[in-house]
């Protein structure tokens, strides 16, 4: 058995607390995971912070009235115990002006969807045809190549984002690291995508769990198969059910 303090557990949101939805906007949150992750907290004693690519104000609004430490935009911003840092719109200059000219490149891609994020940007192809989404895929690689090595491009699932080049997950997770109730803990962390390889680098790197939800080729260690299948383990140890991280199912 683990010990509910041995451990800080790292959450991705898509596709990994909620299934992936046609637009972002769309995502469907269960009403009982809010509370669930507030008992889970708890019971790690403040050690649970949610790891994503949206900005923390969308995950603030998506899981309200709970909130948590989160680390935002891949790791571009953080908010730690209420204080925010990074992630600021205005220190990258040469990205919003970029962002005006791949909206254009963009403009006449039917159901091509651009996610201004203020520091980073997302192009979305989910619903696009086949052609119009590697139209996209084009632009905003494109893009990215003309800002140079300060921002790289991370994709992910029928998306293409711009993101500042020193921000990554596992940036995010060191970071958390270095500080009580995260510090000297095994990092746990639970994710769906590429950007989510990043972080299960580091946590294996540092001797934690990686844990991909779904069946994509992983460096995690463990697996799960999907959203339903994470809310059902998170809910049990919210619930005082005992933590065996060794009974994961490998990847
Ligand atoms: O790091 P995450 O929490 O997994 O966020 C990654 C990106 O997720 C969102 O896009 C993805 O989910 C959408 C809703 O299910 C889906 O429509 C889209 O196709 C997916 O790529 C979000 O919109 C991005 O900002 C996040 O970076």
């Amino acid at each position: 058995m683990t010990e509910p303090t041995d451990f800080a557990l790292y959450l991705d949101f898509d596709g990994t607390l909620v299934e992936i939805a046609p637009r972002p906007d769309q995502v469907r949150v269960d009403p009982a995971l809010p509370g669930a992750l507030e008992r889970l907290r708890a019971r790690l004693g403040g050690a649970l912070a949610i790891v994503t690519g949206r900005p923390i104000g969308v995950i603030d609004d998506f899981l309200a009235p709970a909130r948590f430490d989160i680390a935002g935009l891949h790791g571009v911003e953080r908010r730690v115990d209420g204080v925010v840092s990074g992630g600021g719109a205005a220190d990258h200059p040469d990205l919003r002006a970029r962002i005006a000219g791949l909206t254009t490149a963009v403009a006449g891609l039917d159901a091509v969807l651009i996610e201004d994020k203020g520091a980073s940007v997302a192009v979305h192809w989910r619903l696009a045809t086949p052609a119009d989404a590697l139209r996209a895929e084009e632009a905003v690689k494109a893009a990215a190549a003309a800002l140079g090595a300060a921002y790289r491009l991370q994709l992910g699932k029928a998306v293409g984002e711009i993101v500042p080049a020193s921000a990554t997950k596992g940036h995010a997770i060191r970071a958390f690291a270095q500080a009580p109730p995260y510090a000297g803990r095994r990092a746990v962390f639970l994710g769906d995508d590429l950007t989510d390889e990043k972080a299960f680098a580091v946590v294996n790197e540092t001797g934690g769990v990686s844990v991909r939800i779904g069946g994509a080729e992983t460096i995690a260690t463990r697996r799960l198969s999907d959203p339903e299948d994470v809310r059902r383990l998170l809910y049990a140890w919210a619930d005082g059910a005992p933590i065996d991280l060794g009974a994961l199912p490998p990847a």
